[in-house]
């Protein structure tokens, strides 16, 4: 069988717990993500979720497991992963343009001046941002305008494979909506892969391909994963009339509220712990309520 794009297999964690012991954040994790996929996690303040993105990001090491991008597996940092934190890490001394010409310039040190900086104002102005906003530096930026900034850097290097935590943790409903639309915009253009954490479940149903919910620790486990049967284009004004859209929502809803905390502490016993694949499509010819519900579940 051929791997997926991004093959996590048997990922654990486990760090001190601070009394000589130690705690297991989650154990034998196993799940894959195709090219070109939009990928959201959901789960409970920590799970694991930025444990994940860290290893998956090479900034950390897990205790044990492999994750692999394209065959190569995955051993520290690299220009083929692009993240976005939710506090902006942009460089201060440096404007708007200068921090996504930074980022092009790093991946293409072959590319001519005029070139990186074209291509950094193609994908500021993708978010929204041109004229003189783009010479601002961070400083003079609202939160939003920074984190637009952030997102077109990540966006214009063209990494594999783009990471993203939280990344419109800290804006307003208005401005986050905005730049979902943004980021949606540039996705589409580009077909990159993203994972990317979020905590909004609404957020995660406009945007992602598939959600995978995650129980809540120690011994959490990425527990489902929740096909999103909403066709694309997704406009966040209408994606509610869908008739999938209150189905899966309540799925994931009941999730968080139910299931996470039951499933909650149990050791894998050496398994690999595999998503349950869950579809909730009511477009399809399929028995009626409420058998339809538990029919359709993968
Ligand atoms: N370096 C570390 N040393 C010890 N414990 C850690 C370390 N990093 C994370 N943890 C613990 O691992 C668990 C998972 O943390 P993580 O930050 O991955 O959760 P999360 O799901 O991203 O949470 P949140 O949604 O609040 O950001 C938490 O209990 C956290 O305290």
């Amino acid at each position: 069988m051929t791997k997926p794009f991004l093959s996590i297999e048997r990922l654990t964690q486990r760090f001190p717990d601070g009394k000589g012991g130690q705690v297991t954040v989650f154990e034998n994790a196993s799940f894959g993500i195709e090219r070109g996929e939009f990928v959201c996690i959901l789960g409970h303040s920590r799970c694991g979720k930025s444990t994940i993105m860290n290893i998956l990001a090479g900034l950390a090491q897990p205790t044990s497991g492999v994750v692999a991008m394209d065959g190569a597996e995955i051993g520290g940092p690299s220009l083929d992963r692009g993240v976005v934190f939710q506090n902006y890490s942009l460089l201060p001394w440096l404007s708007a343009l200068a921090n996504v010409r930074f980022g092009i310039r790093a991946r293409h040190p072959d590319w001519s001046r005029a070139r990186i900086d074209e291509r950094a104002r193609e994908f500021l102005s993708m978010v929204g941002l041109q004229g003189e906003a783009i010479d601002r530096k961070p400083c003079q930026l609202s939160g939003g305008m920074r984190q637009r900034v952030s997102i077109a850097r990540a966006f214009a290097n063209h990494p594999k494979l783009l990471l993203l935590d939280e990344p419109f943790g800290a804006l307003d409903a208005l401005t986050r909506g905005t730049i979902q639309d943004e980021l949606l915009k540039i996705w589409s253009g580009t077909g990159q892969t993203v994972f990317m954490i979020t905590h909004d479940i609404d957020e995660a149903i406009l945007l992602a391909d598939r959600i995978l919910l995650m129980s809540n620790g120690p011994y959490a486990r990425v527990a489902e994963s929740v096909e999103i049967t909403i066709p694309r284009p997704r406009v966040r004004t209408t994606i509610v009339e869908h008739p999938n859209y209150y189905p899966i929502r309540n799925h994931l809803v009941q999730f968080l509220g139910k299931r996470s905390k039951a499933l909650s502490g149990t050791p894998s016993e050496g398994r690999p712990q595999v998503p349950e694949a869950v579809r909730i499509d009511l477009t399809d010819p399929l028995p009626p309520e409420p058998a339809r519900l538990h029919a359709i579940r993968a």
